[in-house]
């Protein structure tokens, strides 16, 4: 690796492992000084540990962003104190420099509010994209660039790869830690300033990593939850900040029309839902298949129902040009990647068209829809409305 044995410095070994090898490995970067986006948990810390091994002047970055700790008594999600801390003592073991900001009501209103709206509106929404858009890399983004530096480090699993058109997103390495679905949003000059180390780690490896290096939080558990809904009690949340939630309704056939029952707000259901629907004696299961928030009405049908040919997305991003080749899409985190045609523009916030290959079950507005090319991310947006496949 060309130049990067002159910054080697002793520091650059922990335990037999060459971090700062693994640095320039997996986030090729000639810095002079990183920010790193500190949660406080294992996978930033070592993302920490890292930089710090590379010789490049390393600032560790943390951001306050919802405090729900004394409420909930709950450990080990991204924003608690007990996670500052956690981050402040993984800098001073580093010896890098780290500094705490309050982002609480910027965090409240992009995010949780938006949330909380979504729901209301009869969509499915995931937060951490939003909080990705804006806190973490608007924000940090910002922060890292007045602290002079060359580049922002994170612990998500993704890769940076450099293609012929400049930086690419590509899923990680590791299938099952994967986080680009939630990255789709990343725009061209962000990826040109951030790096991502672990992309190409599996888990156990960045684990061994903390433990070498000696990091308090090496054997902390994952963060699994979304931060701010620590017991996944979501209803609970929304209900706080919109005290209307628990407006009733009706459930009605979609096909029939006929009223089945009444429900308990439409902020409990979510397209593709079989289970809690309370309407028993029907002859064949029926799954939510629409969500009207203003009538407040949820629409139920059997599974057939719920295929859909086509999605309209929503404020697309595009990362690198959209390829001649074949595309795949994901509508859901967990979801397999699906053969798709992009029917318009991509990127720039324009609104596009993603037509199925063949009719895709469980499609919800609100959750993004993102649009690869093999590996890597070419882009993806928001899923507005879909077209059902009987329609058709
Ligand atoms: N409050 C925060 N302040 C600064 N950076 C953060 C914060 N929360 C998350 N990040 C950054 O975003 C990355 C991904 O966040 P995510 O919530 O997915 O955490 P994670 O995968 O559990 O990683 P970690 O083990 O570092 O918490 C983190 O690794 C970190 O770099």
């Amino acid at each position: 690796m060309t130049g990067y044995g002159a910054r080697m410095t002793p520091a650059s070994q922990i335990a037999g492992l060459d971090f700062a090898e693994l640095f320039q490995m997996h986030a090729p970067v000639s810095a002079r000084r990183i920010v790193v986006a500190m949660s406080g948990g294992v996978d930033s810390s070592v993302v920490a540990a890292l930089a710090a091994a590379s010789g490049a002047e390393t600032i560790g970055v943390t951001l306050q962003l919802y405090d729900y700790g004394a409420a909930t008594g709950r450990k080990g999600a991204c924003c608690a104190g007990d996670d500052i801390r956690d981050a402040r003592a993984v800098a001073d073991r580093l010896g890098i420099a780290h500094y705490v900001f309050d982002h609480e009501s910027a965090f409240r209103e992009d995010v949780v509010e938006r949330f909380a709206d979504d729901y209301m509106a009869g969509r499915t929404p995931i937060p951490c994209i939003r909080c990705n858009m804006g806190p973490k890399f608007t924000d940090l983004f910002a922060m890292a660039r007045d602290l002079g530096a060359d580049c922002l480090a994170t612990g998500h699993y993704v890769r940076r790869v450099i293609g012929a058109a400049g930086p690419e997103l590509h899923r990680a390495l590791d299938p099952a830690r994967d986080q680009s679905y939630f990255l789709y949003a990343t725009t061209e000059a962000q990826l040109d300033f951030l790096r991502f180390p672990l992309g190409g780690l599996p888990k156990p490896e960045v684990r061994r990593l903390a433990e070498a290096a000696g990091l308090r939080n090496a054997a902390k558990p994952d963060s699994q939850d979304i931060c701010f809904v620590p017991d996944g009690d979501y209803a609970k949340i929304v209900r706080a900040i919109r005290p209307e939630a628990d407006a009733p309704g009706e459930i009605v056939h979609a096909a029939t029309g006929e009223v089945l029952g009444t429900h308990r707000g439409v902020i409990h259901y979510t397209v593709g839902q079989r289970r809690g629907l309370e309407i028993g004696g029907q002859a064949q299961p029926l799954y939510v298949v629409g969500i009207e928030a203003d009538s407040r009405r949820v629409l139920v049908g059997p599974r057939v129902m719920l295929g859909v040919s086509a999605a309209r997305i929503d404020e697309t991003n595009r990362i690198g040009p959209v390829p001649d080749g074949p595309l795949t899409a994901k509508v859901r985190s967990l979801a397999k990647p699906v053969p798709v045609m992009v029917d318009g523009p991509l990127g720039d916030g324009a609104a596009t068209t993603i037509r199925f290959a063949e009719p895709e079950y469980g499609v919800a507005p609100g959750q993004a829809a993102v649009i690869y090319a093999g590996e890597r991310v070419v882009g993806g947006g928001w899923i507005a409305g879909t077209t059902s496949a009987i329609q058709e």
